[in-house]
């Protein structure tokens, strides 16, 4: 499936929960304009059941994400931080999704004319922003974040009449304005190995990320090593070992409850001989025991270092994005443990709190390398801002510049 028809379908949640509650907003005060050319009086016209793909994609496959190269002297940044690219329309102006009540004439039937054939329209005020506000803050964008999108949206707008569809592209550009910076795949290096270490809490979605990394970075023709890193769980290093073995890279393994450093020393040593592209080390994330985690990190990293004074070159942070705001109390913590270089998120399918995306985004500007969009191997896609914007808001797909 392509991605960003995926993307569309698994964050399903967070955009129905903002359509049913912009639906609401613009009810609480709206006025029906009728407008020439939009939806006419049979139910069929204005309530359609299957409106047109708003965002239709071509019939070929998208290729899986190419990693950046760095240095690179002939790569073009642009294609690099939005590595597949995906024709966009505009969209009618129809709902992503034909609203349920379209038929009963109830709220969302009136708000995209069901009846009437009209649009509903309020205009911007105070209020209205404060309840925009409160509905982003409810999709886990947190309250700063939040101000700061709706200021954003206001700005010469207060007293204009917004429909849904005009609140929600609006609220799309302001979010892929924010986005854009952070869209940035994880950066390849020519001095090899590169050393990947791959932090966050339990069940975050470290192990599942690394083979899918792992398959991408050999798809693009790299040799992997993956460490295993969590010696202190037999069945944490069991699972690496079936991801390794799916993607089709060695997993090396360290005799349970072994030092996690000297597995770390060992696999910098095996992929050097090896000539080995990238060294991925999973590492442990009982954030429980703060102080040891802190040390076992800090040990880890000083001994590659011994072999390599410069790695690691990247400190992945993998986060899951259905843990919402507390996500953003987990930078922080990884942050004053590891250098971290970059995020992972994982999964976007199926939560009702993608805003927190864009919460991290302001707050930290830490490159979202790729996002987790479902437990299959190729469930991982790079992060494209416009697309993201679209399919959390359910609106339309827009530049920031835009
Ligand atoms: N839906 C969905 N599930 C995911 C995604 N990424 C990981 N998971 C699931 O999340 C659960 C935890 O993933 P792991 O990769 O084992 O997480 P971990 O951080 O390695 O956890 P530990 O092994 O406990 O340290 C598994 O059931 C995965 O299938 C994603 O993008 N989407």
């Amino acid at each position: 499936m392509a991605l960003f028809s995926k993307l569309k379908d698994r964050l399903f949640k967070s955009s129905s929960r903002l359509d049913e509650g912009l639906a609401a907003i613009v009810a609480d005060g709206g006025t029906s304009d009728r407008t020439a050319g939009e939806a006419g009086d049979s139910p069929a016209a204005a309530a359609p059941q299957s409106p047109p793909d708003p965002f239709p994609l071509p019939s070929d496959p998208a290729p899986a994400p190419t990693p950046q190269e760095v240095p690179a002297p002939d790569a073009d940044p642009a294609a690099a931080t939005a590595p597949l690219e995906i024709p966009i329309e505009t969209p009618p102006s129809a709902p992503a999704r034909a609203p349920s009540t379209g038929q009963s004439g109830g709220l969302v039937g009136r708000l995209f004319g069901a009846k009437s054939g009209a649009v509903v329209r309020r205009e911007l005020d105070d209020e209205m922003l404060e309840q925009l506000e409160e509905l982003l803050i409810s999709a886990d964008m947190g309250v700063d974040t939040a101000l700061r999108v709706t200021a954003a949206m206001a700005e010469g707008r207060l007293g204009k009449k917004l429909s849904v569809d005009e609140i929600k592209a609006l609220m799309a550009r302001e979010v892929t304005r924010i986005m854009e910076p952070v869209a940035k795949p994880m950066p390849l290096y020519a001095k090899t190995p590169q050393v990947v270490l791959v932090v966050g809490v339990n069940g975050s979605g470290k192990t599942t990320t690394i083979g899918k990394l792992a398959l991408q970075f050999k798809a693009a023709g790299k040799s992997v090593v993956i460490a295993a890193g969590d010696t202190f769980r037999a069945a944490a290093v069991e699972q690496l070992q079936v991801w390794g073995a799916r993607a089709g890279v060695p997993v090396l393994t360290a005799p349970e409850g072994s030092d996690p450093a000297s597995l770390a020393f060992d696999a910098m040593t095996k992929a050097e001989a090896e000539g080995a592209d990238l060294l991925l080390i999973d590492t442990a994330g009982r954030l429980q025991n703060r102080a040891d985690l802190m040390e076992e990190l800090a040990k880890i990293i000083r001994v590659i270092r011994k072999k390599d004074p410069s790695a690691p070159h990247n400190t992945l942070l993998v986060l899951d994005a259905t843990t919402g705001q507390n996500a953003l109390l987990q930078v922080e913590t990884f942050r004053k443990m590891a250098d971290v270089s970059g995020l992972v998120m994982t999964k976007l399918d199926g939560t009702a709190k993608g805003g927190v995306l864009v919460a991290l985004a302001d707050k930290f500007g830490l490159p979202i390398h790729a996002i987790g969009v479902g437990e299959q191997i190729d469930d991982l896609d790079a992060f494209d801002p416009a697309d993201f914007a679209a399919a959390l808001t359910g609106g339309t797909a827009t530049t920031g510049g835009a």
